[in-house]
């Protein structure tokens, strides 16, 4: 499985220059071929601009319209990072996914809000997971912050996700967690992590990029500097059986003695 990671500099608070920006991306991305695109946490309004409820879609739209065109056009398949999106006077910070039809199969709100920056002020908060498959593979969201919280995590590595998707836009200050929680998510649970930040700054805020490929193992497949641009990289999902196979952490597991 080819994947390709658009590493963007987000514009604060110009969604329709941010949605022109993911169109022109996307179209040079497609020719290396991929089958799957993913895309920055809130990739319309940026992190976050002070009237993000003014600016936020409404219930997806514009960005769901434009993606599922891309994804139906050049029959990939579309991890939309996430986007501001207010649904009825409330705005989330929401993941949409779309397959080579073009077709939504998932919606993931993000659960924890990064209280340090006043998501929590601006945003409501997701309460529920969301499992799909993309080419047959089962896969999950998860967005920024929500790494940091492992036990989310192994929730999802418990219903079979085998690839963790995880749209960011993480502070610079905070480059060897994001570095170093990748890779151990990646390891404990098995499975490949894909993680795709933003770069530039929003207001005194300045991303860290280094969006990446990590396989079961902790390897780095693909990893990006601090520029905007596209990384692809290409995932061997016969891995996860492999190390499975010689380290069985979900069979040596002791459920019965953990608090979580
Ligand atoms: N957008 C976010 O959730 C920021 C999370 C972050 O920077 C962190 O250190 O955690």
């Amino acid at each position: 499985m080819k994947i390709s990671l658009l590493q963007m500099d987000v514009i604060l608070g110009h969604p329709s220059e941010n949605r022109q920006k993911v169109e022109k991306m996307f179209r040079q991305t497609i020719e290396d071929a991929p089958d799957v695109i993913v895309l920055p946490e809130t990739w319309n309004t940026g992190f976050f601009p002070e009237n993000v409820k003014e600016l936020a879609d409404l219930q997806g739209e514009p960005s769901c319209s434009l993606l599922s065109e891309l994804a139906g056009e050049y029959k990939v398949n579309i991890i939309g990072g996430s986007i501001a999106d207010n649904e009825k006077g409330k705005v989330y910070n929401t993941n949409y996914v779309f397959d080579r039809n073009g077709r939504m199969i998932s919606k993931y709100r993000k659960i924890h809000l990064f209280s340090p920056s006043g998501e929590h002020n601006f945003f409501e908060h997701g309460d529920e997971i969301s499992v799909y498959e993309i080419d047959g593979v089962k896969a999950a969201t998860i967005i920024c912050y929500d790494l940091r919280f492992v036990e989310l995590v192994r929730t999802l590595a418990l219903e079979g996700i085998q690839i963790l998707f995880v749209p960011a836009e993480w502070s610079h200050h905070r480059l060897e967690h994001w570095k170093t929680l990748l890779k151990a998510r990646a390891v404990e649970n098995q499975m490949f992590v894909v993680a795709v930040n933003g770069v530039g700054k929003a207001k005194e805020l300045k991303f860290c990029g280094n969006s990446m490929i990590i396989d079961p193992w902790g390897e780095v497949v693909a990893c990006a500097g601090e520029e905007e641009g596209v990384i692809t990289g290409e995932i061997d999902l016969s891995i996860i059986h492999d190390i499975r196979e010689r380290i069985n952490v979900f069979r040596d597991r002791r459920p019965g003695i953990y608090k979580i």
